[in-house]
């Protein structure tokens, strides 16, 4: 497809500044220098870097930012006033190319209640506070705040206005994330074409998200003849926060076909960008936000993880690679079918014949049902029990146990000898000396114990067990493994294994074998 300069979309970030306005979002200046380095690694073409005048670490946050980064504008937010524009001037002073953005309210409710100024001296203040801004620098940027809310014929009146001050870029804010689509698009198609010299100015959206639209918003704000948006990384921002820059960007490149236009955008710096915020922030990102959440590039349902396997695209509309996440994730639960088991233990280097494959799966089937997350640590603990006692002869079938704090405990057990079920119910000292026990009573064997290890394979309180339980008899040792979430499972199994161990050691070295 042909990219022509009209259909060219600039990225205005303003996380260091609009971002940082979301309570508990306060940035230091090493933390917004690192977040700025990383947003002109991503080619972002301006980076809103702070409000000069509001304090003193404002400034020189712009002041450092304007120093240290060449290749993206550097801008400072200004109100109509003209102390705000010389200390957003006087931090920029080193920038290589920095923009003043100055705003004024437009709304008529903002006029009469928060600046109680009559439309005809905002209309003035427009006038002074963007021709004292482009007498000190020639990028200047004008916003109409509460644009949205704005009577059409007064909103053109200062835009024209802002326009022959000498504004390059007109921004019409939906402040309050108060407009739909279709309007917001209408907005921009109307002031574009009813303001004198429209064509002078970069027209610009800047939208939040109190309704969930702002992406929605700024989409249609460019199809309105918008050609730069302003956007945080995470979409954070003032209250439900700002249109998210990673969503719109991988909208305008996934769906080039409806919506032709480009970005500079250096799409692989995604991930990394949403990270350092989130970490700055302590903004944690929620699993299933799009782009840059946990989720949104995993998949846990069988018929998914199939389609996965078989075409990527049967899921994804964009890579992973392409946001720099490295790789998809299938992950492994209680909705995952046999191609992703199959798939995935390929993975861990398992050949399982067929037989050994469906008892896995089965168990695996039961684990994800108990189991919140399963980790590949599961998966071999799983394994490696199954295969380890698939061909013995004593099996676990069941155990319940009952214990007190005063140290006393019962287990009801049943194993299967052959294939030939036997149940007891046992006393002990504890749950796990009384699964021993049944299991004595069971088997016969009376082997020593020396040596029962526990540990737990993941994290979490419903992470597996792996037992290990070591038996001695007339001087043949052999060690028993089990896995299982519930632990005194996990213990039978390991005493079973380590019994069935045991019965193949007394076979080989009995005095046939041994003549054999
Ligand atoms: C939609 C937006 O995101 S707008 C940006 C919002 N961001 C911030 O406010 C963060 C930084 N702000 C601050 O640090 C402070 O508010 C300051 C330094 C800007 C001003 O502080 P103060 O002088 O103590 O004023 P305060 O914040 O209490 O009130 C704001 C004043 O600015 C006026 N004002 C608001 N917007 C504008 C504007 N665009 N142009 C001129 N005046 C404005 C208000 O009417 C009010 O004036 P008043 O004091 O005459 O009543
Ligand atoms: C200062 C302006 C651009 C703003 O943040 C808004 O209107 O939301
Ligand atoms: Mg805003």
């Amino acid at each position: 497809m042909s990219q022509s300069d009209a259909d060219r979309v600039y990225i205005f970030d303003t996380t260091l500044r609009d971002g940082e306005q979301s309570p508990g979002a306060s940035m230091t200046l090493e933390e917004k220098l690192r977040i700025a380095e990383v947003l002109e690694a991503m080619h972002v073409d301006v980076i809103e870097a702070g409000f000069a005048i509001a304090s003193n670490g404002d400034f020189e946050c712009v002041q450092a930012i304007a120093k240290q980064i060449q290749n993206s504008s550097i801008c400072s937010l200004a109100r109509a006033a003209l102390g705000d524009i010389d200390r957003a001037a006087e931090a920029l002073k080193g920038a290589a190319n920095g923009r003043i953005h100055t705003f004024i309210a437009t709304s008529p409710l903002h006029m009469e209640y928060k600046l109680q100024m009559q439309p005809d001296e905002v209309i003035e203040a427009i006038h002074k506070s963007v021709s004292h801004a482009r007498n000190l620098i020639p990028n200047v940027e004008w916003s109409a705040e509460d644009a949205t809310r704005t009577e059409i014929d007064f909103l053109c009146k200062a835009v024209e206005t802002a326009i022959r001050a000498g504004a390059t870029t007109i921004n019409l804010p939906d402040t309050v994330g108060y407009a739909t689509p279709d309007e917001y698009a209408e907005m921009f198609r109307s002031v574009i074409a009813r303001v004198p010299d429209a064509d002078k100015a970069i027209f610009s959206t800047h939208c939040h998200n109190d309704l969930g639209l702002a992406v929605a918003n700024s989409l249609a704000g460019i199809a309105g003849g918008a050609r730069q948006v302003e956007c945080t990384i995470n979409g954070i921002g003032e209250r439900a926060g700002n249109a998210a820059m990673e969503e719109i960007v991988m909208a305008i490149k996934t769906r080039g076909d409806v919506l032709p236009y480009h970005t500079g955008i250096e799409t692989k710096e995604i991930m990394r960008a949403s990270r350092l915020v989130s970490t700055v922030t302590g903004f944690s990102v929620q699993n299933n936000k799009s782009i840059v959440g946990a989720n949104a590039f995993a998949h846990e349902s069988g018929i998914h993880q199939d389609g996965m396997l078989k075409n990527a695209e049967t899921y994804e509309i964009m890579t992973p690679e392409s946001v720099g996440v490295t790789k998809t994730t299938l992950v492994m639960g209680k909705h995952s079918g046999r191609h992703a088991f199959a798939d995935k233990l390929k993975e861990l280097g398992y050949q399982l014949g067929d037989n050994a494959f469906h008892d896995c799966f089965r168990r695996f089937k039961e684990l994800g049902d108990r189991k919140k997350n399963i980790y590949d640590e599961d998966i071999i603990a799983l394994v490696d029990d199954e295969v380890a006692t698939a061909s013995n002869r004593f099996q676990l079938v069941r155990v319940n146990t009952y214990s007190s704090s005063d140290g006393k405990a019962v287990s009801d057990i049943t194993i299967s000898d052959a294939g030939d079920d036997k149940s007891v119910v046992v006393y002990g000292s504890g749950p796990v000396d009384a699964a021993f026990n049944a299991i004595k009573t069971v088997t016969g064997m009376e082997p020593h114990l020396q040596l029962f290890q526990v540990h737990a394979v993941t994290q979490g309180t419903d992470a597996q067990a792996e037992c290990t339980v070591r038996l001695e008899e007339n001087g043949r040792t052999v060690n028993g493994q089990g896995a299982h979430e519930d632990t005194v499972t996990a213990a039978a199994r390991a005493y079973i294994s380590a019994v069935n161990k045991l019965l193949v050691k007394r076979e080989k070295t009995a005095p046939e074998a041994l003549t054999a």
